[in-house]
């Protein structure tokens, strides 16, 4: 069970509040679509919840070990566990599918790892099978230039995977990906939820969020508007967070 309790973000030298106090819960195994208009904080939160950005203020625990007390944003050991996926992952072009798998993301792996792209020959065998999971083994000696954006996400997927995320935070993933492919990640995803105890948590346009996602949240002006578990919202939830 991850625990999150008045979780606030400030920018522009704290003048700026993007995140109100935010509290909630979620545990394993939940995929957790996140909804609302536009500047409402989704990314922000996202990355808070990913250990990607210091949080001005708040508590994150996860199964009762305190991983943020009154704001900052984890230690390294946490930050491995978790991958924040962005819209257009953040492949090397020139290095092949493997090697960026191996080496991992920034923020998620350490720079001594990324500088010296140095690996064991288990890590090797390891990225090899999650890529043929993932029905990349065709693919893992392509440049990551060369792939596909639906490729190119299943790639980082992988890479999060191999790194020993648990927590997988997902900004806008299929944004620009054509239905089959948009289906094809977030079919991974889900999968990864229901069959191997991963957490997603992902921005998602409301029709893809309703389709693939367990739960539902409303994020309007900072704060979480509306939390739905296992239902479409009805119209009227849909416009309380403005989406019609
Ligand atoms: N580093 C920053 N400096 C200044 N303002 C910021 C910063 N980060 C976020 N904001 C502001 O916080 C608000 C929320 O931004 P965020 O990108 O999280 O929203 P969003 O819901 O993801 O939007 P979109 O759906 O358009 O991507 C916006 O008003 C944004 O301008």
């Amino acid at each position: 069970m991850m625990n999150v309790e008045r979780l606030t973000l400030s920018v522009e030298g704290n003048t700026k509040e993007v995140l109100h106090g935010i509290t909630t819960q979620f545990k394993q195994g939940e995929m957790i679509g996140l909804v609302g208009p536009s500047g409402g904080g989704k990314s922000t939160l996202l990355r808070c919840l990913a250990l990607r950005d210091p949080w001005t203020g708040g508590d994150y625990s996860w199964d009762d070990k305190k991983i943020i007390s009154g704001g900052g944003k984890g230690s390294q050991k946490y930050r491995s566990k978790c991958a924040y996926l962005e819209q257009n992952p953040s492949l090397n072009p020139e290095k092949t599918a493997l090697k960026n798998v191996l080496i991992g993301q920034v923020g998620q792996t350490s720079w001594i790892r990324r500088v010296t792209g140095m690996v064991r020959s288990d890590d090797y065998m390891g990225a090899m099978d999650e890529l043929e999971k993932f029905g990349l083994l065709d693919k893992a000696h392509v440049k990551a230039g060369k792939l596909s954006g639906g490729e190119r996400q299943r790639v980082a997927i992988c890479r999060a995977l191999v790194h020993g995320a648990d927590f997988i935070a997902a900004d806008e993933p299929v944004i620009g990906l054509d239905p089959k492919s948009a289906e094809n990640v977030l079919g991974t995803l889900q999968d990864l939820c229901k069959n191997k105890g991963k957490t997603v948590i992902a921005a998602l346009p409301i029709e893809l969020a309703e389709r693939f996602c367990s739960r539902i949240w409303g994020l309007v002006d900072g704060k979480i508007e509306l939390d739905v578990t296992g239902r479409r919202l009805t119209e009227s939830e849909k416009r309380s967070i403005d989406l019609i």
